[in-house]
């Protein structure tokens, strides 16, 4: 057994949709043998193909239409075959090529209609296995599937649990019967197996006037998924999938005439009223669709809606009896007919992308782009331009390569001049672990000063203003020595050289002090990050790169006068310190980070910015701008007073402290100053026993 209405599968509709009426057919059968018995009059007579006719002369029936046309009329004569081929056959076959349709038979009891409807849907399949047998490059399922509507209530005629069935609102494919059996056909006797389960299962009933008469709606429900066997093109690369429906409707009766009663009267009741509301519908349709359509009035309509006025072609063929008798109903059968035949619905083709079909047309998409990628580079972009392309993109990254080498170990360089330095400090070379990390710290401070410098271009007050605020923020950052900043600081050397012409006469002092030991060493000052050694190396890059060996050779070329004018102004700063206010350390910060110090005076604020173009040995970039940023009143100190307090400072912060100088007591000040004359004291005897061996040598 197959699994209920498979349309999951249907995933689109072509475009190709048209409004199409519904094909309307009037059959006309003969006199039944008991109408004959009755002597029934035939008042009904069709003319043509199109037209019948009320011949009757009865004067009271006169105010009738005498005549009705439809798209085709059958008369006595004619054959289910012919009502099929005529009326029903090109709706129905229209399944193939993946449309829905639907034929109804309507009409008043004992009319006809399930005389008519079983031979159209025998013709139908037959021609549909025809279609197959005769178009092997496609391949075709057929699922099969029966359903009818008897007290409103929806069973399934291909199964023997008599439980109704839910009819479920599906988005996309509209009422669903849900659970409903679908048979895959395996044949035609398959089918014809089928359709006797179907008339063995639906319920029929006697009446007076049929003896076989349908007490339920029956459709039967043929659903066909067809798709090429092989991919051939893009046209074979979908698959069709449709339904056609045979609808054998109860017939509509008056209960006088059936002489029914009980179960009979009441299955009239439910027949009556659900065709009442197909009637309705039809109407309605036949009217335009301004207006509600009452399809979830009935469960005939709701299963049908599509049929009625949706994606389907539709067939009806309206039977009815000659018989005198039933003239009222054969004339609202008519009226019916004309109604629905002014109905359209809007047929489209249900083109189904399996996942065969869908694999085949991705992968052919994708070999379309594919092509046209190719095609597009290939006229973009010739073979050579690429090259050349590629070519200088590789010479790019070489010279980027090169570059980030050689500030590398400029970098290196400079951290190992700075460490000589360091080494020649007062402190000497016994500071250890403090003074690696002062000038770890110093260096450090140096690249986020010049990675600044580009802010000082004009004006000197907001060169310093904005320098200071600048290293505030830096200087309180993680560290900074990569080839980055050392690239910066090459860039900055104009800033520089405007900074160096800038100095009073204090700091040129202490420039020539820094700049003896630093020209002497005949190599660029990165260290003196703001006078004229940087301007060396703006001059010419390739002066940096001096061997190894030159340091050495340096070292022992120093003459007693240098070292002679460096302890003076050792001397000249231990004075002023002794002479200056109170210098405590209890407040100092562990971590010796100079954006801990602070300042309560603006003198010294003042000073900062003297020292920041002269001292250039020590860290006071960083001390002086935080001073700055606190008190960034634009001034140039001219007092060697203070220019020596931050001489003083400085040189204690290159000792690895951080001094609060607003809490500094003078005892603490008196010991420092007395270890710093203690060392100072050793460096001047040991430069004198340099000086010896050196002229000796
Ligand atoms: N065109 C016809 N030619 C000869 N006999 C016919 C024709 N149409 C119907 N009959 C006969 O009329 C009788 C009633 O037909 P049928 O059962 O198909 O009517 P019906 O409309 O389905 O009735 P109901 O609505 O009660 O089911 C049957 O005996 C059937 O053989």
């Amino acid at each position: 057994m197959g699994g209920s209405q498979d349309f999951d599968t249907v995933s689109l509709n072509s475009q190709n949709g048209q409004k199409e009426k519904i094909l309307v057919s009037v059959r006309l059968r003969p006199l039944s043998d008991k109408e004959k018995s009755r002597s029934e009059i035939s008042d009904w007579e069709c003319i043509n193909n199109n037209t019948v006719i009320f011949k009757s002369t009865i004067p009271e029936r006169a105010m009738f239409p005498a005549a009705y046309t439809f798209d085709r009329v059958f008369g006595y004569d004619n054959t289910t075959e012919q009502v099929y081929e005529e009326g029903a056959k090109e709706v129905a076959l229209a399944v193939i090529s993946g449309i829905n349709s639907s034929i109804f038979a309507y009409g008043q009891t004992s009319s006809g209609k399930t005389y008519t409807m079983s031979g159209i849907t025998e013709y139908a399949v037959s021609d549909i296995y025809d279609y197959i047998e005769k178009h092997r490059e496609r391949e075709f399922v057929l699922k099969f599937s029966a359903m009818e509507i008897y007290n409103e209530a929806v069973r399934d005629l291909l199964s023997a649990d008599s439980t109704p069935l839910r009819l479920l609102d599906d988005p996309e494919r509209g009422t669903v019967v849900e659970r409903l059996t679908e048979e895959t056909l395996h044949d035609w006797n398959h089918f014809q197996d089928l359709l006797a389960i179907c008339e063995a299962q639906r319920h029929i009933g006697e009446t007076s006037m049929n003896e076989m008469s349908s007490r339920s709606h029956q459709i039967l429900r043929l659903t066909i998924e067809s798709s090429a066997r092989e991919y051939s093109g893009p046209d074979s690369s979908s698959s069709l999938a449709a339904s056609v429906n045979f609808v054998d409707l109860a017939g509509s009766e008056r209960a006088s005439q059936t002489l029914s009663a009980g179960t009979r009267l009441k299955e009239g009741c439910h027949i009556n009223r659900s065709l009442l509301t197909l009637g309705t519908v039809i109407r309605k349709l036949s009217k335009g669709r301004s207006g509600h359509v009452p399809y979830r009035d009935s469960k005939l309509t709701r299963i049908l809606q599509n049929s009625l006025g949706g994606n389907a072609r539709t067939a009806i063929i309206c039977t009815m009896s000659p018989a005198r008798c039933y003239v009222e109903q054969s004339r609202n059968t008519l009226l019916f007919a004309n109604c629905a035949k002014e109905v359209a619905t809007n047929a489209q083709v249900n083109v189904v992308m399996s996942d065969k079909a869908l694999v085949k047309q991705l992968q052919k998409e994708l070999a379309r782009m594919e092509n046209e990628l190719r095609s597009f580079g290939s006229s973009t972009l010739a073979p050579h331009d690429s090259n050349d392309l590629l070519r200088e993109k590789e010479l790019q990254i070489e010279k980027m390569d090169r570059e980030i080498k050689e500030l590398t170990r400029q970098r290196d360089l400079a951290q190992s001049r700075i460490h000589d330095l360091l080494q020649s400090s007062p402190r000497g070379s016994d500071s250890g672990a403090l003074e690696k990390e002062n000038h770890e710290r110093h260096y450090e401070r140096v690249n986020s000063s010049n990675s600044n410098l580009d802010f000082a271009e004009n004006d000197e007050d907001s060169f310093m203003l904005d320098r200071a605020s600048q290293r505030l923020s830096i200087s309180m950052s993680p560290k900074i020595g990569g080839p980055d900043q050392l690239e910066a600081a090459a860039s900055d050397k104009a800033s520089l050289t405007k900074a160096g012409s800038d100095h009073d006469d204090g700091a040129e002092d202490i420039c020539k002090e820094v700049r003896c030991i630093e020209i002497g060493e005949s190599r660029p000052c990165i260290i003196d990050q703001e006078g004229q050694a940087d301007g060396k190396l703006q001059e010419n890059e390739e002066q940096i790169n001096y061997p190894e060996d030159e340091i050495v050779e340096y070292s022992s070329d120093a003459t007693y006068d240098s070292l002679q004018k460096k302890i003076q102004d050792m001397q000249r700063t231990i004075n002023c310190l002794a002479n200056s206010y109170p210098v405590d350390r209890s407040s100092s910060s562990s971590d010796g980070d100079a954006a801990s110090i602070t300042s309560s005076k603006d003198t010294r604020s003042r000073s900062c910015r003297t020292m920041a173009v002269g001292v250039s040995a020590h860290p006071t970039p960083e001390w002086s701008d935080i001073e700055l940023s606190e008190n960034p009143e634009p001034s140039i100190a001219n007092s060697s007073c203070d220019f020596d307090n931050i001489q003083r400072k400085d040189y204690l912060i290159s000792m690895g402290t951080s001094l609060d100088f607003g809490e500094l007591e003078g005892t603490d000040n008196e010991k420092v100053v007395a270890e710093i004359e203690s060392q100072e004291d050793a460096e001047v005897a040991r430069l004198k026993q340099v000086d010896v061996q050196v002229r000796s040598s």
